[in-house]
């Protein structure tokens, strides 16, 4: 009878207690109960998160669905889907301009949140973001606001300074001698049919090595992907390296799976292109030159390293978007075609500063980073303090975002969202509600981009030169250039056109 008792007590409800109860049989726990004992206790973990985050976090008046609110689980299967972009722009029309997306982090398009979070030291990036690129002192992920100022002040004459600027120019116009010949050559070889998504990846890489170093990285001439481009396959460091972010006792795991080579890689091949560049040439030699000291040599080539990236996939994320939006919107294309007809007398006088100051082209440029910004989700930054952004009390430590992907689709802000029409940043009457201000492809305030200008050069530059040539025509009729898997950058796959001689 005693006995029965006993056995009743131990089984049944009672082993989750027994684990921590320090009776003699927690001394020698089967394996059987011990599982229990887990399982119940991850049970009334989660059960008390969700308890929590629905009914008491400080983020509960925030509208979002109710599974968003209560669990990292929606957020995470889009991320991991690479769908976030849709998923967050459905969320904010249904939700309005700023959404609980997940139980500690919001979303939001309006353009007073932009100023606000982009102006105010009360919000700085995550401090998870440096696991991305393994903790490297760099401008782009790198928190420490006292280093990020320096590494700007390194920078910005090299990159932006009149006198350099000209310099830039050189750069883009021999590299896009190359492009067009090799785009030209492979049209000819293949039935005019070109893979845009390799020409334009090339092209920006070689820009990006030639701006800095004055010695391309030859892509084009060998058409070959550069290691780095390869391995970078963006799609391996952004999952990871956000989903480090989001979760950071996944890190021992995820660092294994992250392709450290590559950090390696790109680090070797900056330390290598150091070793042989010309004086007072490039942006590398510049910076160096101007502020000898000002940053230890490790920080130099991390903040090489992700010019090189911001550079090149930036760029070609957005020419591979505007062939894509203009295959499918011949009457832009046409408009464009005949902007830059007028403007030059021949393909060989296209140049800056007129190339850049072409309405219509500039204005297909910003349609196309509306509709397909190269950052669609954003790179996350939290509270540092409890702050007040576009009238969400937010309490320090949440994780924010501003959605650009949704802020250009949202239907409140833009007649016709999710159509390409240019004109409608030309002052056109039937765009005159237009939300223009929620779109800010280059981000405002101290992070600011820092490579806008020779962004907007080489890239009216390469589209002009293009629109001269050819006529495009998109090969694969079922291909939509945003239904692509998106992680913190786009998952391009292969944009073929057939380039039809003008
Ligand atoms: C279509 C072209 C480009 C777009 C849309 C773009 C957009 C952006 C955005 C949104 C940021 C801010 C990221 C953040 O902090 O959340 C950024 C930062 C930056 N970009 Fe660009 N970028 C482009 C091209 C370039 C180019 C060509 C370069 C260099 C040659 C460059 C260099 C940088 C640098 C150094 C930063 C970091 C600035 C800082 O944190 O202080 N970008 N860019």
């Amino acid at each position: 009878m005693a006995e029965a008792a006993t056995t009743n007590s131990s089984s049944g409800f009672s082993p989750f207690f027994d684990l921590f109860s320090g009776s003699s049989r927690f001394t020698k726990p089967s394996f059987a109960r011990a599982s229990v004992s887990v399982v119940a206790f991850a049970f009334f973990y989660v059960l008390a998160s969700i308890t929590y985050n629905l009914l008491f976090h400080p983020l509960r008046k925030v509208p979002g669905p109710l599974f968003h609110r209560a669990t990292k689980i929606p957020w995470t299967r889009a991320w991991i889907a690479g769908n976030l972009h849709h998923s967050l722009l459905a969320l904010h029309e249904q939700y309005g301009e700023v959404v609980r997306i997940a139980p500690n982090e919001l979303s939001f398009i309006s353009a007073a949140a932009f100023q606000q979070i982009y102006g105010t030291d009360s919000i700085a990036r995550n401090p998870r973001l440096p696991a991305l690129n393994g903790n490297q002192h760099d401008i782009m992920f790198w928190t420490n606001i006292a280093d990020h100022t320096r590494f700007r002040k390194y920078l910005i004459h090299s990159l932006n300074g009149p006198s350099a600027i000209s310099g830039h120019e050189s750069v883009i116009q021999r590299n896009a001698d190359v492009f067009r010949r090799q785009v030209e050559a492979q049209a000819n070889a293949n039935d005019r049919v070109v893979n845009m998504t390799n020409f334009y990846d090339w092209l920006t890489f070689d820009v990006a090595g030639d701006l800095l170093w004055r010695e391309s990285f030859g892509s084009l001439e060998k058409l070959e992907t550069h290691p780095w481009q390869e391995l970078q396959g963006v799609a391996a460091l952004g999952t990871y390296g956000v989903l480090i972010a989001q979760f950071p006792w996944l890190e021992k795991i995820m660092r294994a799976l992250t392709p450290r080579k590559l950090l390696e890689l790109m680090l070797d091949v900056v330390k290598e292109k150091q070793k042989t560049m010309l004086p007072n040439a490039g942006v590398a030699s510049l910076a160096s030159a101007k502020f000898p000291g000002l940053l230890s040599p490790n920080e130099v080539n991390a903040n090489l390293v992700i010019l090189v990236n911001a550079g090149g996939e930036t760029t070609s994320t957005t020419l591979n978007a505007a062939t894509y939006f203009l295959t499918r919107n011949k009457a832009c294309a046409r408009k464009a075609r005949e902007e830059v007809r007028a403007a030059f007398a021949s393909e060989n006088d296209i140049s800056h500063p007129k190339v850049t100051q072409l309405p219509y082209l500039n204005a297909v440029i910003l349609e196309t980073l509306r509709l397909a910004p190269v950052v669609p989700t954003s790179i996350s930054r939290y509270a540092v303090r409890e702050v007040l952004i576009d009238g969400a009390m937010v309490p320090k430590g949440t994780c924010i975002r501003t959605t650009n992907f949704a802020a250009g689709r949202y239907s409140t802000y833009f007649r016709d969202a999710s159509e390409f029409r240019p004109e409608r940043w030309l002052g056109h009457p039937s765009f005159e509600s237009d939300n223009r201000a929620a779109i800010q492809p280059f981000l405002s305030g101290k992070h600011s981009c820092m490579g806008r200008k020779f962004a907007e050069m080489e890239m009216t530059h390469v589209l002009a030169r293009l629109l001269w040539a050819y006529e495009f025509e998109l090969v694969d009729d079922t291909f939509g250039f945003c239904e692509q898997r998106t992680n913190l950058l786009w998952e391009k796959g292969p944009l073929n056109v057939r380039m039809i001689p003008v």
